[in-house]
């Protein structure tokens, strides 16, 4: 896909997110495509996980209006909704420092996701109703199922602490997949990943939205931005300095000049 999707999942206008002194976000308009990988670049400080952290009602934007239309539903303004409320919405991300349940298995953690999408509630978990034992065959078949889509099926009873980095950024990838997310957040999904494992996750990405689920990434690895992005919209000191397909960023003045003195890899 090189040209930006007529179906529009995520429209974000006039986005302002102010910290004291500090403008992280300024004016900030966005739009990601149905189906597209999308890749917010910039320097460090430029505000990229400040506008993941506004999406995903973390932190609540000083102005600016953030929408979320998945396809065959109604669009959804997410300004004022709690994270879980988002993720509700069909929003799920993963964070830049890993956030897993290091002391339960991988397929616990993976399981917890699903919750979001189960009707069972206090009174079924303790009777153990017939409903909710059937709901709850139901989010194991699905976790496993996830955790054979990211490769760590044969880790499924392991302790998640146990797992190499590489497999636990994955089992983060499961875990929000399990939420059932119409457009998918991954924060620097590569850190800390060996080239071996970066190829992998390039695969697994393109997989996840070509089963439907529309993607926007923050990463440093340009090699990985290159390679897996529809489109690119690059920020620099909370404004958005460009926007194009792979070729026009990389080609763009205004990015290579905000790039000057930073230390990342060749584009
Ligand atoms: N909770 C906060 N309180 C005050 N300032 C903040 C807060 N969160 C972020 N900032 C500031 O907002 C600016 C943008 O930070 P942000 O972490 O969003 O950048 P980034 O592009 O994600 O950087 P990196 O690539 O290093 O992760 C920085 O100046 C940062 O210090």
């Amino acid at each position: 896909m090189t040209e930006q999707s007529n179906h529009t999942i995520l429209e974000v206008s006039d986005l302002t997110m102010q910290f004291g002194g500090i403008r992280a976000l300024d004016k900030l308009n966005i739009r990601v495509g149905q189906g597209e990988i999308a890749a917010l670049i910039g320097p460090n400080g430029a505000g990229k996980t400040t506008f993941f952290n506004c999406l995903t009602g973390i932190y609540k934007p000083t102005s600016g209006h953030l929408l979320l239309t998945p396809t065959g539903k109604s669009s959804k303004r997410l300004n004022g909704l709690k994270p879980n409320q988002v993720t509700e919405q069909g929003l799920a991300r993963t964070f830049q420092n890993i956030r897993l349940f290091p002391d339960m298995s991988v397929l616990e953690n993976v399981m917890i996701g699903c919750h979001c999408r189960t009707k069972a509630r206090v009174l079924g978990a303790i009777f153990r109703d017939k409903r909710t034992i059937k709901e709850e065959k139901e989010v194991v078949a699905r976790s496993f199922a996830l955790l054979e889509k990211v490769g760590l099926a044969e880790l499924a009873n392991e302790f998640a602490k146990n797992l190499p980095y590489g497999a636990q950024r994955r089992l983060e990838i499961a875990r929000a997949l399990a939420t059932d997310p119409a457009l998918l957040l991954l924060d620097e999904p590569a850190a800390g990943m060996n080239p071996q494992e970066t190829v992998e996750l390039d695969a697994l990405i393109t997989e996840i939205r070509d089963d439907g689920i529309s993607i926007l990434l923050i990463e440093h690895d340009m090699k990985l931005v290159m390679s897996l992005s529809d489109h690119i919209f690059v920020m620099d000191y909370g404004k958005k300095i460009a926007e194009g397909t792979p070729n026009e960023v990389r080609n763009n003045p205004e990015v290579i000049r905000a790039y000057l003195g930073e230390d990342i890899e060749p584009m």
